[in-house]
């Protein structure tokens, strides 16, 4: 009897799941599916719907072995489709209502998408309860893995750093101002960018992203996101604006200067939240005791200044006193154009110096007497911080 009833509770479970994807569907995604279609016919984009055959035939019957990812919600696998396109196919483990939801979301925004810095959403599966997304196949792991990579020294410069977050601040910028519908991200960390052939930043994973009506500026809803990248304001408002999102950023910011994870419980108390160390360390003048060695060796020392400025800049406390993702992304440009005059790579006799110093009126800034051996100790004999309070 205790087997019938929840064999019984079951199969009104998946009924119901069903019914709740076709409503989904039905109401949005559809139209916007319809709308892909269309698209597709008047452009060579891809977007299409596959069948279970498609993609059980593109990962040899979801063969572990071509497993390139797991998330919260799902496995997601390397395929091959018939046209040998790679692809990742993005699998559900287990199935409720907010996971079905999560994935339609996905759907919805991605399939509004269109900017080089934002992982192509190709199509996806209806056939299955839970549908199954395709992705292009973006083969270069993610940001996370990087940043904490043991030998990262010899595998992404500073320079390349500094890109990939100019890269991903314009993505962020494109969504919250440029896209169609204003699009929140909720879940900005290392591990969603993914990084292409030529270390070019995808951004990724939308299944907790929201769409945000043109007259509306904030959201209520019920907090999401991760742990040490959370906005603190809007887990004590529980309204989302697209400032939570330049709060998360702030944290990857921080996560590239530092070298340090997040959160990190081995460390000593005072240590564990990366944001709020690094903040005090600021206040503290002691910006070069928290950069990580190499960049700190690598870069120039006035460029780690102003981005360890707009990282702060980005976690105040108050959504409205951080920038939006468009200034700090103008910002980051322009702080990389400064990264082509680092005086630690000049020759002191060229004309590029004195350009440089005819660029400010302050030529300490750009001491090149100091120039030295081991750069990790010019920069932390001579930056001198100048951090506003504006937290
Ligand atoms: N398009 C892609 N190309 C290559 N690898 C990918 C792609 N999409 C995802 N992955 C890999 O799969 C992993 C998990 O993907 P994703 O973060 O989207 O899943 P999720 O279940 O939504 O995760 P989360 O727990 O962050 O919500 C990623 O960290 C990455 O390693």
């Amino acid at each position: 009897m205790l087997i019938c009833s929840s064999w019984l509770y079951l199969i009104v479970k998946q009924r119901k799941l069903i019914r709740l994807k076709e409503k989904f569907f039905q109401q949005n995604g559809g139209f916007i599916l319809q709308q892909q279609l269309s698209r597709q016919e008047s452009s060579n984009e891809t977007a299409k719907i596959f069948t279970t055959e498609e993609l059980k035939k593109a990962t040899n019957n979801y063969d572990d072995a071509l497993i390139i990812g797991r998330g919260g919600f799902g496995t997601v696998y390397k395929g091959i489709l018939p046209d040998n396109r790679i692809v990742a196919i993005k699998k559900s483990k287990i199935v409720d209502e907010s996971q079905i939801e999560q994935f339609i979301n996905e759907v919805l925004v991605l399939s509004q998408i269109n900017h080089r810095n934002v992982v192509k959403l190709l199509g996806c599966c209806l056939e299955t309860p839970v549908p199954l997304l395709v992705y292009e196949f973006v083969p270069n792991g993610t940001l996370f893995e990087y940043i904490h990579h043991e030998n990262k020294v010899s595998i992404v410069s500073w320079e390349t750093c500094l890109r990939i977050a100019t890269e991903v601040a314009e993505a962020l910028s494109y969504l919250h101002s440029a896209a169609s519908t204003p699009i929140i991200h909720r879940d900005v960390k290392p591990s969603n960018i993914l990084l292409d052939s030529s270390y070019t930043a995808k951004v990724s994973d939308f299944g907790a992203s929201r769409l945000v009506p043109l007259d509306q500026t904030e959201l209520a809803t019920m907090v999401q996101g991760t742990i040490g990248y959370l906005d603190p304001e809007y887990l004590h408002t529980s309204q989302l604006t697209e400032k939570s999102d330049v709060y998360s950023f702030g944290v990857v910011l921080v996560e590239l200067l530092t070298g340090r994870k997040a959160l990190s419980f081995d460390k000593p108390e005072v240590e564990r939240s990366l944001v709020t160390y690094f903040l005090l360390s600021l206040k503290e003048n002691r910006l070069s005791e928290v950069l990580e060695k190499h960049i700190a060796n690598e870069g120039n020392a006035e460029q780690l200044k102003e981005v360890a400025n707009l990282a702060k800049k980005c976690l105040r406390l108050k959504g409205e006193d951080r920038p939006t993702m468009k200034e700090v992304a103008t910002e980051l440009e322009g702080l990389r154009k400064m990264e082509k005059h680092s005086w630690v790579n000049v020759d002191p006799n060229s004309e590029e110096i004195e350009h440089l110093l005819g660029e400010t009126s302050d030529s300490s800034k750009y001491d090149v007497r100091n120039k030295s051996t081991n750069a990790y100790d010019s920069v932390r004999d001579h930056v001198v911080l100048d951090f506003d309070d504006g937290r």
